[in-house]
């Protein structure tokens, strides 16, 4: 069993390759030039990596001609928010024609390949508080670019799956977090801030943006062995939330990091970090999900938060 992971450099990528590995796949992945190899450096004697340029549609298909995989993780993306405000069209036509560029080498070369598409709960954007929790069947009302980056990327699994019957799995995945996670996003940003007030690297001041947002984590670790069940068992052209059904506003997220550590701390908002519109509310239902799959989550999030904490207290 060939599995090819897009994006195996980035946070997810490297908690999937682990996971299929475990599995006993064989474990290729894409790389860009400029991607960092810290988060799968631990793994490079097991996997074989491969340059590829999602946007290039010659290098995909290259790529797919020669290796011809079996399972397809698609988690390559521009995956921060803020930055879609920031470079809209670039957030969008990179994630947008990287997924069609493979769909498109899939299609042509004729290959029979179960692909899981990572999709997102910020596709349900605007939710009213009774419209929780969040079933499938939610309206879509998209608040930033990346938002509708991933609406496109969804209705292009539904479109090529119905066109050409791809057999494609549209994960809509709500908040994950574990180590490795990217500092910029929120649960890793105010763990690394932490870590660095408890090494005296900076100030006991931690700098926050909006407090009131409420998000539904699950662990990475959880979120990959559901990309894995869902090609397992899911239904082709189906949508799945992968979520854990609980939420949390992020102000109570800092508390229970600040909990862990022994330093005081004072909190303070920074208006940079505010964003032109913030999805309020994402609590998620992944009873379709569990049904199909068997799925729940199995790592609490208070040992999510203190493995991530862990992480960066780690680092060198
Ligand atoms: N990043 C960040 N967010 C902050 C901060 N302070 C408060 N927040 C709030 O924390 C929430 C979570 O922000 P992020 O961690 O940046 O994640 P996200 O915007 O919810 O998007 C993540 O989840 C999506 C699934 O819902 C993913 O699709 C996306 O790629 C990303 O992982 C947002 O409401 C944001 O305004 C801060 O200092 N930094």
């Amino acid at each position: 069993m060939k599995a090819l992971v897009t994006g195996i450099s980035g946070f997810v990528g490297s908690h999937m390759a682990e996971f299929l590995l475990r599995q006993g796949a064989e474990v290729v992945g894409t790389i860009r030039n400029r991607s960092r190899m810290d988060h799968i450096s631990h793994l490079l004697k097991d996997i074989r990596l491969e340059e590829c340029e999602l946007r290039d549609p010659f290098s995909v298909e290259s790529l797919i001609d020669r290796e011809r995989p079996d399972l397809i993780f698609h988690l390559a993306a521009q995956s921060f928010v803020p930055t879609s405000w920031n470079s809209p069209i670039d957030t969008i036509h990179n994630n947008v024609a990287g997924q069609v560029n493979l769909f498109e080498a899939v299609r042509r070369f004729g290959l029979k390949a179960k692909i899981q598409i990572a999709c997102s709960s910020e596709e349900y954007g605007q939710v009213e508080p009774e419209e929780t929790p969040i079933k499938e069947t939610n309206p879509l009302r998209p608040l930033s670019p990346y938002a509708i980056s991933k609406v496109a990327q969804d209705y292009l699994g539904y479109q090529y799956h119905r066109s050409y019957g791809l057999h494609v799995v549209r994960t809509i995945t709500f908040n994950h977090t574990g180590p490795r996670r990217g500092e910029q996003f929120v649960t890793s940003n105010f763990a690394k801030q932490i870590v660095d007030i408890e090494k005296g690297r900076k100030p006991p001041v931690l700098h926050v943006g909006n407090l009131q947002a409420k998000r539904d984590f699950t662990d990475v670790r959880d979120v990959v062995r559901g990309y894995w069940l869902a090609l397992e068992k899911g239904q082709p052209g189906e949508n799945y939330n992968i979520a854990s059904g609980t939420c949390y506003t992020i102000a109570e997220m800092l508390e229970m990091l600040l909990s862990f550590s022994d330093v005081r701390i004072e909190v303070k908002t920074d208006p940079s970090r505010l964003r032109p519109s913030d999805v309020e509310i994402l609590l998620g239902d992944s009873a379709k999900f569990r049904a199909a799959t068997g799925w729940q989550p199995e790592i609490p999030f208070e040992r999510t938060l203190k493995d991530l904490l862990q992480y960066w207290r780690s680092q060198p």
